[in-house]
């Protein structure tokens, strides 16, 4: 079995490719060359902390692969001493007719850059395919998921402004000092407030663990498009729940979302549908001023298709 740590794995990363792998991914979903159930969970007693199980098969000649990632989602570890990620994953790939262990491949770095690019799959299918304005985007959050959206919204679009917002300010501060230095830029900006990050904003991108909607519907101007990625008390705690139900509101898989996203179904919100079936040209927003939601929940075969690419340039790269 071949092992690719965290280290190799950034190495052999790439936004163009990652993006195409997301496409690949959310298309496949909905055309059904997937399998896939809702992860399952398993909680630490009396601690908010979970192990989630994510096995999937992806059929397709680039991207197939056989998989499961083990991702542990763990809050508490931001309160540590010594912080440690509150996001960590390992991915095992296997043969797809003997079922031998193919690799064991880092699932850290990949969880960040195929979530990041999830959003970016989704805004340009969703969003800016109908030719929708790309001057603002906002970032709210700037975790490990914050980070990896701001590089990759960077790489994938050419937004005018990046604005940063953080619950605690001096990490939103660290980076966009941070990020104008590696780009030799000044698009990205600070924001006090997450009210003056959303509003006016083209695209918004939400990435953090509050529980308590930190997007209001006042404040997100007509016909912009949101991730939500982060997961609080509830998958869309983010946004405030009426935004739902006056917004076109996509998700990434149905078996995922009828699990994770009961309450809002349950709130009687209605899915306009799959990423998937946009990219396939099925489904589209019509309305120029109608918000747009994508619900990233993420997906196995995103992870499956991920320790593919990595598995494949290794072997390309590492041939003796
Ligand atoms: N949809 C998907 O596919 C995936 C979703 N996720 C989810 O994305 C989210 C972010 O992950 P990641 O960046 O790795 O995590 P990090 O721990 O690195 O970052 C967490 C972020 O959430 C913020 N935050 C925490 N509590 C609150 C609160 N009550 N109000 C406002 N902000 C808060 C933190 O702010 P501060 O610095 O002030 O603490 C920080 O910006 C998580 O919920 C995670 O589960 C992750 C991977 C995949
Ligand atoms: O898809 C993933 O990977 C995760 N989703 C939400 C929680 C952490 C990991």
């Amino acid at each position: 079995m071949i092992v690719i740590d965290e280290n190799m794995v950034l190495k052999l990363l790439d936004w163009d490719k990652t993006f195409q792998a997301m496409e690949v991914a959310m298309r496949r979903c909905t055309e059904k060359r997937i399998v896939q159930t809702a992860r399952s969970k398993t909680q630490v007693l009396d601690k908010p902390n979970l192990l989630v199980s994510m096995p999937g098969y992806l059929e397709d000649s680039t991207f197939g692969a056989l998989g499961c990632k083990l991702v542990t989602f763990f809050p508490t570890n931001s309160n540590l001493p010594k912080p440690l990620p509150t996001v960590m994953a390992s991915i095992l790939l296997f043969d797809e007719t003997t079922g031998l262990p193919k690799a064991y491949v880092g699932g850290f770095e990949i969880t960040k850059w195929r979530t990041a690019a999830a959003s970016a799959v989704a805004t340009q299918h969703i969003y800016a395919k109908r030719s929708k304005p790309l001057r603002v985007l906002a970032i709210l959050g700037a975790g490990e998921q914050g980070r990896a959206h701001a590089d990759c919204f960077k790489h994938c679009f050419n937004f005018q402004e990046i604005r940063v917002w953080n619950r605690t300010a001096s990490k939103a501060k660290s980076l966009v000092d941070e990020y104008n230095k590696k780009y030799n830029t000044n698009i990205f900006k600070h924001c006090e407030s997450n009210e003056k990050c959303v509003r006016g904003a083209d695209v918004i991108v939400a990435v953090t663990n509050t529980s308590e909607p930190i997007v209001m519907a006042d404040w997100v101007k007509a016909g912009a498009h949101i991730n939500s990625v982060g997961l609080g008390k509830t998958h869309h705690s983010e946004v405030e729940e009426k935004l739902y139900f006056d917004a076109d509101v996509y998700i990434d898989h149905w078996e995922g979302a009828r699990a994770e996203l009961s309450g809002l179904i349950k709130a009687g919100v209605q899915f306009k549908g799959e990423v998937g079936s946009v990219i396939a040209n099925e489904v589209q927003t019509e309305d120029a001023n109608r918000v747009t939601i994508f619900q990233s929940l993420g997906m196995a075969v995103e992870d499956c298709a991920m320790g593919r690419l990595i598995y494949d340039t290794y072997l390309k790269t590492h041939s003796n």
